[in-house]
């Protein structure tokens, strides 16, 4: 298959009055052409760093980047016009109608008035495309914006957090949307926290945590790559689960508390919670492989899994292996 995408070792050093700070710790990232390609990552991960730096909005430390085959940012100016991108919310004129602002956005870029419409009706605001853009919802603004990032027909799309504030009937459509965009050939790189949706629209999947790439691959891919490291556990009927949970986490597990059983996240040797918690006298009477998700996997590879009377803080990363 084709690569409409290519990173390699990307770094990415920001330098402020208090020191430095290594966003991009050589990250890679392959996006095939065609695919409907998921970028996940928690909050300071180096996402957005990522898509400026591809587009040109900041410069790299090192690393080598290409976009449909030609090395950027070099070769930006040939490729940008194949290339719709919306990363960060956009602003627009509030007085001026989503009809007006494309049809600048049309002329200013060569591309036909007929678009317009035709972008006006794919994201879903073709009767309120003569509104002022100052009357319209959240939700809306970011529909706009998807159709000004159609408005040249591009190649590859990069959508950063397109779903942000849609309600779950515009996530559908949004879905919708992609997938129509990928079956008429376009690729689309999708940043989302909404994970469920990532697993739903997405062919394939990039996670990043603290500047390096954790996993790639087919969703189905990196869903069964990790669907054995996570376990459910019942323990015997009147055993405090809180206070099991509690003898696990203190030995570094993720443990998450459901209502008479719990998940341990990173169980890579299940024996370990049987005898961990045999130690203290607790037995447990089921272990039962469970079936992951995208977020499961998410939290687990990226160390982001909540704990109980823990704030996390950002840059927190929590370590991988447990129970030594
Ligand atoms: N201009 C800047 N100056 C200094 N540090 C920055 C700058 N921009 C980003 N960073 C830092 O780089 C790291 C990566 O930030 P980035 O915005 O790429 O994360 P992200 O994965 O997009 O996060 P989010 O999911 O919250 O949008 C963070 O620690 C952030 O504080």
């Amino acid at each position: 298959m084709e690569a409409v995408l290519e990173i390699a070792g990307l770094q990415k050093t920001y330098r402020s009055r208090k020191g430095v700070r290594r966003a991009l710790d050589g990250f890679d990232m392959v996006v095939e052409a065609g695919q409907v390609h998921g970028f996940l990552g928690p909050n300071g991960s180096g996402k957005t760093t990522t898509l400026r730096t591809l587009l040109g909005l900041i410069r790299p430390n090192g690393g080598r980047m290409a976009i449909l085959g030609r090395e950027v940012p070099e070769h930006l100016p040939a490729v940008a016009g194949q290339v719709g991108a919306i990363v960060e919310s956009p602003q627009f004129f509030g007085n001026f109608t989503a009809w007006d602002t494309l049809s600048l956005l049309a002329d200013a870029g060569g591309v036909r008035r007929q678009r317009v419409e035709a972008v006006l009706e794919l994201v879903g605001l073709r009767d309120r495309g003569k509104d002022r853009v100052r009357t319209y919802s959240l939700g809306m603004k970011q529909r706009l914006a998807v159709a000004s990032a159609l408005l040249k027909e591009p190649k590859l799309l990069i959508l950063d957090e397109p779903a942000n504030g849609l309600d779950p009937g515009g996530i559908r459509e949004m879905r919708t949307l992609m997938r129509t965009l990928s079956e008429s050939g376009m690729t689309v790189l999708l940043s989302s926290h909404i994970l469920g949706e990532i697993q739903l629209i997405c062919d394939s999947v990039t996670i990043i945590a603290a500047g390096k790439r954790v996993a790639t691959g087919s969703v189905a891919d990196v869903l069964a790559s990790h669907a054995s490291s996570s376990v459910r556990v019942r323990l015997e009927p009147g055993i405090d689960l809180l206070g099991a949970a509690e003898i696990l986490r203190a030995k570094g597990a993720q443990v998450d508390l459901g209502t008479d059983f719990f998940t341990v996240g990173n169980a890579n040797n299940p024996a370990q919670i049987t005898r961990i918690l045999a130690e203290s006298q607790i037995y447990v009477s089921e272990l039962t492989p469970a079936s992951a998700d995208l977020e499961s996997v998410f939290l687990e590879l990226t160390g982001t899994a909540p704990v109980d009377g823990q704030n996390r803080q950002v840059d927190q990363v929590a370590a991988a292996g447990w129970g030594q």
